[in-house]
């Protein structure tokens, strides 16, 4: 079952491995021709009603496919509003090689006939709201035929990820929808095929750009707060992961650190807002005022750059995750005290190997991917989600698990990981937990890979910061 969303998603990652989507449309168009061979025999009459998005373009497509039927193709719209290009290339296919194929401005004019078959091509995923005209009047005058109707991937007017409809919609007997079965569908009274269009299976294993299409829409907001709680025997961590939260999309960030070193993280970056606490190391006196402050302002937490391993400091970051309530971020020593503690926070863990053993998670060897199901299976013990890290990352939250490999061999400099921390929390401001811990890795490797001329193996953690955007935008693909 895959949502439109998702299925986005790994079209956009199908594209980026080197099968793009008129490939798979052509595969598409021909999985609609199959199906209407099965419901008719050759010299049978077939009408295609197409609408001007990638719905439309797979009929063009199926037409093609059709040697040896009556074929009429009729566009509903202009030809120079079809909304993409691929689509327009088959219409224009269709144009060049005198098909029957014919635009349709006004519905009135749309005389279907008595066909055998009428495949439906309106909309697809890209449905919003109820069928507007023409396509309204278009899917009565479809359901008033006697003909077999073939709706192409979902019936129109028909959300896939619902399988309701706002107003009126195509009453198909047959639906052909590609590459697995659409949540909305199986509900609906007629028979559902599902087409392989040969998405490569690393398309949805492998995160790819097509992930970060949300987190490309989920602008700025102006509220969105990280509260790194880090420092102490260290101070470049803190800053790292402050930096980078912000480059990934925070408005603010502030670091609560001891006072000791606070002073010096502030002169790493007049970026961050810098909060002291008494003393040289976070002790447990602090939790209070740190949950107070993080609720106070729903602020994303990363707890652990920089906070080291003193007793003192762990009983403090066990207490403040058995009291926060909120999202956060856990790095380095923090994570020691995870897999002990009763929280209502909702977690991304960002463990490297040695990390994931100590938590009590799969004590790993060989490439991270040969655990991934140990490595699924303690998150889903934990109740978390954990970001696994090695040259190819496991993210997985105890049910999904996804591979992460972008990056260069040049990430093994020290802080690149409390990068990734701020860039996931920066992230979680405007996504849902497993998103944003799929996204971080992924921003994190292309930034590196974007400097990689410039750097090769001499790139330094904070150079990423510099990149961040542009591989959240895509670039590097
Ligand atoms: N995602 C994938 O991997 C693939 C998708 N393909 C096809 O692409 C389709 C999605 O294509 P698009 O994203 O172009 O979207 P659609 O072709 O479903 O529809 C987009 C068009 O519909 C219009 N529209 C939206 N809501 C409307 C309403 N209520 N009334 C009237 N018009 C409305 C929009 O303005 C836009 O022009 C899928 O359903 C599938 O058929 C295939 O080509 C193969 C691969
Ligand atoms: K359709």
């Amino acid at each position: 079952m895959i949502s439109s969303d998702r299925m986005a998603a790994v079209d956009e990652n199908s594209e980026a491995l080197g099968v793009p989507r008129k490939q798979l449309m052509e595969s598409s168009g021909n999985a609609v021709a199959r199906a209407v061979r099965d419901v008719a025999d050759p010299g049978a009459s077939v009408v295609v009603v197409a609408g001007r998005g990638n719905n439309g373009g797979d009929a063009f497509v199926a037409a093609r496919f059709l040697d040896g039927y009556d074929v009429s193709v009729r566009l509903l719209g202009r030809p120079d509003s079809i909304s993409t290009d691929i689509a327009r290339e088959n219409w224009d296919a269709l144009q060049s090689a005198e098909y029957d194929a014919e635009s349709v401005t006004d519905s009135k004019d749309l005389a279907l006939g008595d066909p055998d078959v009428v495949v439906d091509a309106m909309l697809g995923t890209g449905v919003t709201g109820a069928l507007r005209e023409p396509e309204a009047t278009a899917a009565e005058a479809m359901n008033g035929l006697d003909a077999t109707v073939v709706a192409v991937d979902v019936p129109s007017g028909v959300n896939a990820d619902t399988g309701e409809a706002e107003g009126v919609a195509v009453d198909a007997d047959r639906v052909v929808t590609f590459h697995d079965q659409k949540p909305g569908l199986p509900d609906l009274d007629c028979e559902v095929t599902v087409a392989d269009i040969g998405i490569p299976p690393a398309a949805e294993a492998f995160v790819g750009p097509g992930d970060l299409r949300s987190v490309r829409e989920g602008v700025r907001g102006g509220d969105s707060r990280v509260f790194v709680i880090g420092g102490g025997p260290y101070t470049g961590a803190p800053a790292l992961s402050g930096q980078s939260s912000l480059r990934a999309g925070a408005d603010l960030t502030f670091v609560a650190a001891p006072s000791k070193v606070s002073g010096q993280i502030q002169g790493y970056a007049e970026d961050l807002i810098v909060q002291d606490y008494e003393g040289d190391h976070l002790t447990p006196d602090q939790v209070d005022g740190l949950v107070e402050t993080a609720h106070d302002y729903d602020d994303v937490v990363v707890l652990g750059p920089g906070l080291g391993n003193d007793d003192e400091t762990l009983e403090a970051a066990e207490q403040f995750l058995e009291r926060f309530e909120g999202k956060a971020v856990v790095d380095a020593d923090a994570l020691a005290v995870v897999s002990e503690v009763d929280t209502d926070a909702t977690l991304v863990c960002t463990p490297n190997r040695k990390e994931l053993a100590t938590m009590g998670g799969p004590d790993v060897d060989g490439p991270l991917r040969d655990a991934r199901e140990e490595i699924e299976e303690f998150a889903a013990d934990l109740g978390h989600v954990v970001v696994a890290k090695a040259a190819e990352d496991v993210v997985s939250d105890g049910e999904r698990t996804r591979l992460v490999r972008a990056g260069t061999p040049a990430m093994t400099v020290g802080g690149t990981g409390d990068i990734l921390a701020g860039i996931v929390a920066g992230l979680l401001g405007t996504q849902d937990p497993f998103d944003a811990a799929c996204a971080g890795p992924f921003v994190n490797g292309r930034a590196a890979e974007l400097l990689d001329d410039e750097r090769a193996g001499g790139l330094l953690a904070s150079d990423l910061l510099e990149t961040i955007p542009r591989a959240i935008r895509g670039e590097g693909e």
